[in-house]
C-alpha cells in the first residue's frame, strides 16, 4: 500500500448474521487516496453505510482487510462522522455540540472554544453560539454537524447522506459550502448519496455500487476541476456523465427492487 492511500479495502466482504443472514458486502476493493473526495452511489440496501461504518471501525469486515495511513494527533479519531440525522445533540448548544469531539479529545476549554467558534463561522452559524438544536431549521442543525466533524480535527470525514434531509434550496447552499469547506482543508472525505448531481458535483471520484450484495460496479474520475463551482451543472459534460452514471445505475436499482 502506498503512503498516498487513505485507505486501501482488499476483498471485504459482510454478512450479518441472524434469522436470516444478510449478504450486505461482497468482494469490494477500493483505493482511497489521502486528500481525496469519493463519492458513493448505489441503490437501496447495497452496503454503502456497511462500508462507511467499516472504513470508521464501527464495524468490522466478515472477510477481507482494509488497510488505513490515517494518522491523527493524540486522542483524536483518524475518523469523524457525519448522519443524515440525529447527527447532533440536542441537550448542548451549538458552541458545545461543535466542540464535543475535541473535549473528547481532551484540549482545553479555551482551545476547543475557540476552534469552535472559528467552525460555526465557517459554515455561517456567528450568532448562534449559544442556541440550542431545536431552536435551529434543518440546515442550520446540518451545518453543525458538519462544523463539528470538521471541528474534530480527524483527518477523514466519512458522511452519510450529510444533505439527505434537506429542502432543494437548502441543499444546493450546503453543496456550495461543504465544497469551499474541502476545498481548503483537503481532508480525506468519502460521502454517500443517492443525488448523482452531488456527486458529480463534489466528488474527485465516484464509486458505483451494484445491488446488494454490494459490489464495486464501476469507478469513474470526474473530470472537473477544482475549485469547482455549481455552474458546472449547467454544462453538457456533466449531462453526459449524469446520464453515464444513471445507466450503470438504473439496472442496479431495478435488481433491488426486485428483490426487496
Ligand atoms: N446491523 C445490521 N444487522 C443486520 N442487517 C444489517 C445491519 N446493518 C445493515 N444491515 C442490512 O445490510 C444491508 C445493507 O445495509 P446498508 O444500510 O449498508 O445499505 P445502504 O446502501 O446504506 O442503504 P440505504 O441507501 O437505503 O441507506 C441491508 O439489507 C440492511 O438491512
Amino acid at each position: 500500500m502506498s503512503r498516498q492511500e487513505a485507505f486501501a479495502v482488499r476483498g471485504v466482504s459482510k454478512v450479518f448474521i441472524g434469522r436470516t443472514p444478510v449478504h450486505a458486502l461482497d468482494g469490494i476493493d477500493l483505493d482511497l487516496p489521502t486528500g481525496s473526495f469519493t463519492c458513493v452511489v448505489g441503490p437501496s440496501g447495497c452496503g454503502k453505510s456497511t462500508l462507511l461504518r467499516i472504513l470508521g471501525e464501527l464495524e468490522t469486515p466478515t472477510t477481507g482487510t482494509v488497510t488505513s495511513n490515517l494518522t491523527a494527533a493524540g486522542r483524536v479519531p483518524a475518523s469523524a462522522f457525519v448522519f443524515q440525522e440525529h447527527g447532533v445533540f440536542g441537550w448542548a448548544t451549538v458552541l458545545d455540540n461543535v466542540a464535543f469531539g475535541e473535549q473528547m479529545a481532551g484540549v482545553s476549554r479555551r482551545d476547543r472554544t475557540e476552534h469552535a467558534r472559528y467552525w460555526i463561522g465557517e459554515v455561517g452559524l456567528t450568532g448562534f453560539e449559544s442556541a440550542y438544536p431545536h431552536q435551529l431549521s434543518g440546515g442550520m442543525r446540518q451545518r453543525i454537524a458538519i462544523a463539528r466533524a470538521f471541528a474534530t480535527g480527524s483527518p477523514c470525514l466519512l458522511m452519510d447522506e450529510p444533505l439527505g434531509a434537506l429542502d432543494a434550496q437548502t441543499r444546493i447552499l450546503m453543496q456550495e459550502q461543504l465544497l469551499g469547506l474541502w476545498e481548503r482543508e483537503r481532508k480525506t472525505v468519502v460521502l454517500v448519496t443517492h443525488a448523482i448531481e452531488e456527486a458529480l458535483l463534489l466528488g474527485d471520484r465516484i464509486v458505483i455500487m451494484s445491488a446488494r450484495p454490494g459490489r464495486v460496479k464501476d469507478v469513474i474520475d470526474v473530470p472537473f476541476g477544482r475549485p469547482r463551482r455549481l455552474e458546472i451543472e449547467a454544462t453538457a459534460e456533466f449531462a453526459q456523465l449524469k446520464q453515464d452514471i444513471w445507466e450503470s445505475l438504473r439496472d442496479e436499482v431495478q435488481d433491488s427492487l426486485r428483490y426487496a
